[in-house]
Order: structure tokens, then sequence, then C-alpha cells
């Protein structure tokens, strides 16, 4: 589109935003949902499309820390994005993409992620699919039997005003055990983890907020049903405690958890695998990785290897080409002229990052060349990680 210009949305058209963002994801918004939509904006980078005077498209970037394997990394938390239906498909979303990739890299931002309104949009764009997420659901219209033994040390419902103080360092906690996650400031937890409302069902309860010494619940309550929204423990006996306190409240007669980690060991855990069903699987957390080299140095690595790595990008030129990947206790990724191990796209790169995704598998699949026999394998072996990775942070 030839008369299009990006350029920052200020703050004083946060409202232009929100309205836009109703128009395009089909919403309402209601005036009380506007406070939080707000908070969410003037906290992000903001880029709005334009054409003839006309606001064409949009799209958000939220400065975040990302858990990755050993640590935390910056990271481009990216959201509503859109484009009016009268300008779709010129361009004006690959434009806004541009301009988010400079501004994360001009921020030091080594990944940007998102959550995708539909996977086929951001594959082109060097987003790999990094996490999923399983949805269970149990009948609690009978006692819940568990194979572990739960952790007996006394729970506590705290008032949600507590929670930020309180759940804080336990998640911070579980980030350190699994990758995936954002880390949440105070605001974060109170706006966005505990808002009173939930904007998708009225009739559930505002949050209710369960602790252990270890390990977290938030839930609602509402048709006979809880809804859990977050579940974090530091090991099997504390999540039994947890899982067993979610399915004993009175009233209900069932637990439906709508975000669940693929390794989730309620199924495991349960007496009778039947009273806990997995209702649903679904792509989560997309990640691009903006400044490859400085990706790769920022992730520890369960193996000591060395690999050269052949990344095709055809949007950042500077990730384009070939890295030597040095594993282990002291990792580096440096450019180099040699013959490559693999080959692969920055978004297969970003799929396997966090270690959700095995290179194994885009290699069975043609998405991945293994040009020295093995070596997908070995690097496997150094990206894997323990639990599986998993976001459960709404933006
Ligand atoms: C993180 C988030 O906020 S996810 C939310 C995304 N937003 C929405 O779903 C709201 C409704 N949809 C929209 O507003 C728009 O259709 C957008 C933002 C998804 C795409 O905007 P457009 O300006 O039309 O995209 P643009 O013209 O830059 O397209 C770039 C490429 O992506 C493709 N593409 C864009 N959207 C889609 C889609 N939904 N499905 C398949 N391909 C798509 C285009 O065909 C084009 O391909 P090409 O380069 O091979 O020609």
């Amino acid at each position: 589109m030839t008369d299009l210009e990006i350029r920052d949305v200020p703050e004083a058209d946060l409202d232009g935003m929100i309205d836009f963002s109703g128009l395009v994801f089909h919403q309402r918004i209601r005036e009380r949902d506007r406070e939080r939509w707000r908070w969410m904006m003037r906290r992000a980078e903001r880029v709005g499309a334009w054409s003839g005077g006309v606001r064409a498209g949009q799209l958000a970037a939220l400065p975040m820390r990302l858990a990755v394997p050993g640590g935390t990394v910056a990271c481009s938390a990216v959201t509503a994005v859109g484009v009016l239906p009268t300008h779709r498909r010129r361009g004006v979303l690959s434009a806004m993409i541009e301009r988010m990739h400079a501004d994360a890299i001009a921020a030091s931002r080594p990944v940007a992620a998102l959550w995708a309104s539909e996977s086929a949009i951001y594959g082109r764009y060097g987003f790999g699919l990094a996490d999923r997420a399983m949805e269970l659901e149990v009948d609690t219209s009978r006692p819940l039997a568990l194979r572990t033994e739960p952790d007996p040390r006394p729970l506590r419902l705290v008032d949600p005003d507590e929670a930020p103080g309180v759940l804080g360092p336990i998640h911070e906690a579980a980030l350190a055990r699994r990758p995936g996650g954002l880390v949440r400031d105070a605001e974060w937890w109170s706006r966005n983890v505990l808002p009173e409302e939930e904007l998708s069902d009225e009739q559930l309860t505002e949050p209710r907020v369960v602790v252990h010494p270890e390990g977290y619940a938030i839930y609602r309550t509402g048709h006979g049903t809880v809804r859990l929204e977050d579940l974090v423990a530091a090991d099997a006996r504390v999540e039994a405690a947890l899982w067993r306190y979610l399915a004993g409240i009175d009233l209900t007669s069932r637990i439906k958890a709508p975000t669940r980690p693929v390794d989730d060991l309620l199924p495991h855990m349960a007496a009778d695998p039947d009273q806990v069903r997995v209702t649903g699987g679904y792509g989560a957390l997309w990640l691009r990785l903006v400044d490859v080299p400085a990706a790769l140095r920022a992730r520890s690595w369960a193996a000591g290897d060395a690999f050269v790595l052949d990344v095709a990008d055809t949007r950042i030129p500077a990730n384009h080409g070939r890295w030597r990947l040095t594993t282990g206790p002291a990792p580096g990724c440096e450019p180099t002229a040699d013959a490559p191990d693999l080959s692969l796209s920055v978004a297969d790169l970003g799929a396997v990052y966090l270690g959700g995704a095995t290179l194994a598998t885009l290699v069975r699949i043609g998405a991945v060349t293994e040009h020295t026999p093995g070596a997908a394998a070995r690097l496997d072996a150094a990206l894997t990680v323990p639990l599986a990775p998993y976001t459960n942070d709404d933006f």
C-alpha cells in the first residue's frame, strides 16, 4: 500500500486503540472492560498504521520477561493486532511486524511472543509454536482418589489483594523449574491474573486464591463447576494437595481447567484415570527469535556440544546465515563460514527454543535438514528441559 504510514500511537489515543480492538475482534467493549484494556495498552509500545488519514491497523508490544531454561529473557509480548476489514491483505500487518521487530532490536529484547488468533498467520513472520497446552475436566461428583500422597501442610485462603505478595515468590520459583511463563509484577497479578470480573463469563465468582507453603491455586466457581485459572506446585505431593482441595469444594461436581501444561501430573495421579479427561489440546505461545545469537546465549543447555546452524530468516537479515552454537555452561553463538550441521528456519528455531518441540520431529517431517548424521538428536539433547514449557499468561 503506497500511502501507508507507521507511527507510534500516543497515550491520548488509548481509547482509539480499544475501540479498534472491539471492531476487529468482534467484541462489544463495555465501560468496565475499558479500564483493563487501558492499563494494558498504556504499558505497551503502541504501533499504528494509517492510510489516507484512516487508522488501518494496530499492534501492541508489552515489554516483559519470558522464562527460559536457566533464567529469563527480555521479550516483546505482542497483542491487540488488527487490520481494518477494508484494508486486509495489502501488507498492513507485515509493515507493523517489521516495526515491532525494529523496536524489539532497539530495546535489546531478543525474543517476541504472542498468542495467535489463527495459527495460519504468524509462521511467515518467523514465529514458531513454542508450547502447547491442554484442557482438563475432572468429575468431582465422587471423591478424587489419588495415587500420590498429598502434602499434609495446611492450605489457607487468601484475599486476592494479598495474592501478589504471597503468590509472587511461589510463581517465580515455578518459572525457574519450567520455561514459557512471564515474569509477573504486582500490577500484572492484580489487573491481569486476578481481575475481579471474568470478562468471558459473568456467572463466575471473583477469583479465589488457595495457598500452600509451596504452591497455590486460583479458581472461580459457578454453574456447579470449579474453573481453575492457575495452579503451581513445587512437587507432586503439593500438587496432589491442591487438586484434592479443589475436588472437595462443596456444591460443585466438576473442575474445568482450560490451560494446563501438556505434562500435567493429574491424569497420571488419578487412581481412576476415567475421572480426569483431557478434553482439548491446542497451540499456546508462538515465539520469534528476534536476535538469534542473543536468544541462544540467554538460555542454559542440558548438554555441552557445538553445532553449525544455517538459519533462514527472510524478515530480519542479521539473523540469516550460519552460526556456530556452543552449548554447555558458557554458551556461545558466533557467525561462521563453516559447513552447517543443520539447516532450519528461524521459526523452527523458535519452536524448539524452549524445548517444546524436537528437531528430530522437524527433520522427520522435512522441515529441518540434517547435514551431519546425529546432529538433530545431539542438539535435542542440549535443548531438552525437565518440564514441558507452559504459558498461562493472558495477553
Ligand atoms: C497476537 C494477536 O493479537 S493475534 C490477533 C490477530 N488479529 C485478528 O485475528 C483480527 C482479525 N484479522 C485481522 O485484523 C487481519 O486479517 C490480520 C491482522 C490477521 C492480517 O492483516 P493483513 O494486513 O491483512 O495482513 P497482510 O496483508 O500484512 O498479510 C501478510 C500475509 O499474511 C497472510 N495472512 C494474513 N492474515 C491471514 C490469515 N488470517 N490467514 C491466513 N493468512 C493470512 C496474507 O495472506 C499475506 O500473505 P502473503 O504475504 O503470502 O501475501
